[in-house]
């Protein structure tokens, strides 16, 4: 027999390689889901806009010290453009609490610090390029750390965090090269403290995209096999069909069960079980579309979401995939032994008027066809078809 310990093992390790993250996770936006794209660009969305209101009018506050220490024309001229600043920060808040995507946030982000900086080179030139940090022009050439460490609230990736420290040091160094100070040693200790809080920084960038992709998977993936959980796949499902109704293109459902899985777990114990449910997973999300949803719905059920895709596609879809399933070995853990299974699809698409909820209860009732039938088999059900065998037990989400 399979010993339990071992079960709980694995399931353990599957958890763990589920949230784990690896280096391209944090490295760029590209290795992320669409869907933590959208919920990462919202969460950066709010914390850009709250940065850029804030640092608008920390930025005139200053304005009666530019007047009081500065001499006649330069504190106007700082005064100045400090207020037009704080409107270009106001502008990009107001536009940027109005995006959706994740690229216009990084933009939006992209160009607060591209504005920070330029106050910065403009006040230096007023300032004829100080050449020491002194008295009140500490003020004024100590912008670009203040620039680098307010960016500490942002979740972002490596590469952007490099991209926006790159805009500010390029710019602090052509201020040092037209104060003739550029790598001169007394500005070694500069160097150093400006790299070590660009670290930290990037530190604390990494730290809050790390826990916000941690928790995201946590709430959103199936601990045993890695695949979307019923809450992710339904909220992305719905989205799916919308997009689907509003461009006027099909969308099908098709429900898998394994069949007979119970004999599984009675025959070879809960690991076995869980093993072939991971196998199961595994070798569906290699075969599906990029485009395609699929889930884990409860237990040994699972949903399959085809955008694009009538009723004939989603039919032969259904067909293809049963012979692959039959052909499919899969391992158990328990010597060499691999178990083949079977599995019914019920299958329901888009008409006019349909909601997720309508949709998976025809598809469910086309698998409980199906089981009818003898399984390994597909059925599909049109709205209005009315099928007599056995009702369904479990209530539909
Ligand atoms: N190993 C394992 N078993 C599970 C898991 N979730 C549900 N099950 C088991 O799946 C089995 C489902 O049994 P049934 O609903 O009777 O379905 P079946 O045996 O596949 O029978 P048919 O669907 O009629 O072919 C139950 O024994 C559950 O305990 C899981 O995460 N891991």
């Amino acid at each position: 027999m399979t010993n339990p310990n071992k079960g709980m093992q694995d399931n353990q390790e599957q958890l763990f390689k589920t949230l784990k993250l690896y280096i391209p996770d944090l490295w760029s936006a590209k290795a992320h889901s669409a869907s933590f794209q959208n919920t990462r660009s919202g969460y950066l969305r709010d914390r850009i806009s709250m940065l850029a209101i804030v640092w608008g009018i920390l930025i005139v506050l200053w304005v009666p010290f530019d007047l009081l220490f500065l001499s006649g024309s330069l504190g106007i001229e700082i005064a100045i453009s400090r207020v037009a600043l704080a409107a270009y920060l106001f502008t990009i808040a107001k536009y940027n609490s109005r995006q959706t995507s994740l690229k216009k946030a990084q933009w939006c982000m992209t160009l607060m610090v591209i504005g920070l900086n330029l106050f910065y080179l403009y006040s230096m030139q007023v300032l004829d390029f100080p050449n020491g940090n002194s008295g009140i022009e500490c003020g004024y050439t100590l912008l670009p750390i203040l620039h680098v460490a307010i960016l500490t609230i942002l979740p972002v990736t490596i590469k952007e965090s490099l991209g926006l420290l790159f805009i500010t040091a390029v710019t602090q160094l052509f201020v040092e090269f037209q104060a003739d100070r550029l790598l001169t040693p007394e500005n070694l200790a500069d160097y150093w403290l400006q790299n070590v809080l660009a670290m930290m920084v990037i530190w604390s960038q990494l730290s809050k995209l790390y826990m916000l992709m941690r928790l995201y998977r946590q709430a959103t993936l199936d601990p045993l096999t890695g695949i979307y959980n019923r809450r992710m796949l339904l909220q992305l499902a719905n989205k799916s069909i919308s997009h689907c109704e509003n461009k006027g293109q099909p969308f099908s459902v098709l429900i898998f069960d394994i069949d007979k899985f119970k004999r599984i777990n009675d025959t070879w114990g809960h690991g076995a079980g869980d093993k072939v449910l991971r196998g199961f997973a595994d070798f569906m999300q290699s075969k599906i579309r990029k485009t395609d949803l699929f889930g884990r719905y409860g237990g040994e059920e699972f949903i399959l979401c085809l955008p694009r895709c009538n009723s004939d596609m989603a039919e032969k879809i259904a067909e293809r995939m049963l012979c692959y399933i039959r052909q499919l070995e899969l391992p158990i853990g328990y010597a060499d032994t691999k178990l083949q299974i079977t599995t019914c699809i019920g299958i329901s698409t888009y008409s006019s008027g349909d909601t997720l909820s309508s949709m998976i209860e025809r598809a469910d009732r086309a698998l409980y066809e199906c089981k009818d039938s003898g399984r390994d088999c597909s059925r599909f059900h049109p709205v209005g078809f009315q099928y007599h065998g056995n009702e369904r037990r479990k209530a539909i989400a």
